[in-house]
């Protein structure tokens, strides 16, 4: 795989203080990165560097090879971005509004304009008022203007933001469309695990302006933990009744019953103790442990480290 993008050792401080740290990673072409961490984190801050809205105070970020410090045109010629709301005019068509953006640019001819609408999905409604679109209908003709001059990246802060699941949905099966069928790398930031696992690729956890991790999507989920969920009568004694076969588990309580880290060999025996002593029990399920879970586990034992 190639890579397009390559942020070498990036740290940036702002009025004397470091927000982020020596920062490295590469995206590659034809996938879809997850640049993940909590509010505040630093994510937005990394996105304006990369595309050259702020300066970077030391290291280098380089696009299809040039530096965006030093070959600055060059290494942004092939990237599209959304960063901050795309600024529209809402009493303008969608198409109108592309066109006013392709006479901004040279080059961009008209044939291009109806490529990049077929391509977001929006044909059939180009020609009504912005005004009269949903926030997803938005964001699409938002990554219609990113896409009018061909990128070969494309990078987008927090796309999903104020979607419904339906939007969410239409953004995240387009990023992956143009990942798969037009070989662009595609960087997205998001403060929701879930989300970027079923968008992404690969994902970058980023904490308090240092990386905490970069992970196959597949590999960080597969690394979650399994445990099983039993639905049951008078759950803070089903606790202590499980509590007393393995005194070093953790075992959860919740609404329904209680959540325990088991193998299934144990769960007959498990079954048997709570009947004995008299528990109804409703179902037992295996579920995992959900990806925030996972992803706050990853950021607690790393943060140890990174201020050790
Ligand atoms: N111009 C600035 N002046 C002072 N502090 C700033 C400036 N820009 C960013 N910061 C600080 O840098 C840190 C990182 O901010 P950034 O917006 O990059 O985070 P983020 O991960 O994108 O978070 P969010 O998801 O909330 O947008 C924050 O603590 C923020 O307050």
């Amino acid at each position: 795989m190639s890579k397009i993008v390559e942020i070498q050792n990036v740290s940036k401080i702002i009025k004397g203080r470091k927000i982020i740290d020596s920062l490295s990673f590469e995206v590659n072409k034809g996938e879809v990165f997850g640049f993940l961490g909590p509010n505040g984190a630093g994510k937005t801050t990394t996105i304006r560097m990369l595309v050259g809205l702020i300066s970077i105070t030391s290291g280098d970020i380089k696009i299809a090879g040039h530096s965006v410090k030093t070959d600055f045109e060059k290494a942004v010629g092939k990237v599209g971005a959304i960063v901050e709301n795309p600024e529209m005019y809402k009493f303008l068509s969608g198409y109108k509004n592309l066109l006013h953006y392709a006479r901004m640019s040279k080059d961009i001819k008209k044939e291009k304009i109806d490529e990049v609408v077929k391509l977001v999905g929006l044909t059939d409604r180009i020609h009504d008022k912005v005004k009269t679109y949903s926030l997803g209908m938005r964001q699409r003709l938002g990554l219609a203007q990113a896409l009018l001059h061909d990128p070969e990246l494309l990078i987008l802060d927090e796309p999903t933001n104020g979607l419904d699941p339906a939007g969410i949905r239409e953004i995240r099966d387009h990023l992956r469309m143009l990942a798969r069928e037009r070989n662009m790398a595609v960087i997205v930031s998001s403060h929701l695990l879930s989300e970027m696992e079923m968008m992404c690729d690969r994902i970058g956890i980023i904490q308090t302006g240092k990386l905490v991790d970069v992970q196959l999507i597949s590999d960080f989920v597969q690394g979650t933990e399994k445990v099983y969920e039993i639905e049951v009568s008078n759950n803070k004694e089903a606790q202590k009744c499980v509590k007393g076969l393995f005194p070093d588990m953790t075992v959860q309580v919740i609404e329904k019953g209680i959540v325990a880290p088991l193998k299934k060999e144990d769960i007959p025996l498990v079954m048997k103790e709570l009947i004995m002593a008299d528990f109804q029990i409703y179902g037992v399920k295996e579920v995992s442990k959900t990806l925030e879970d996972r992803f706050l586990e990853v950021t607690e034992n790393k943060e140890g480290a990174l201020h050790a």
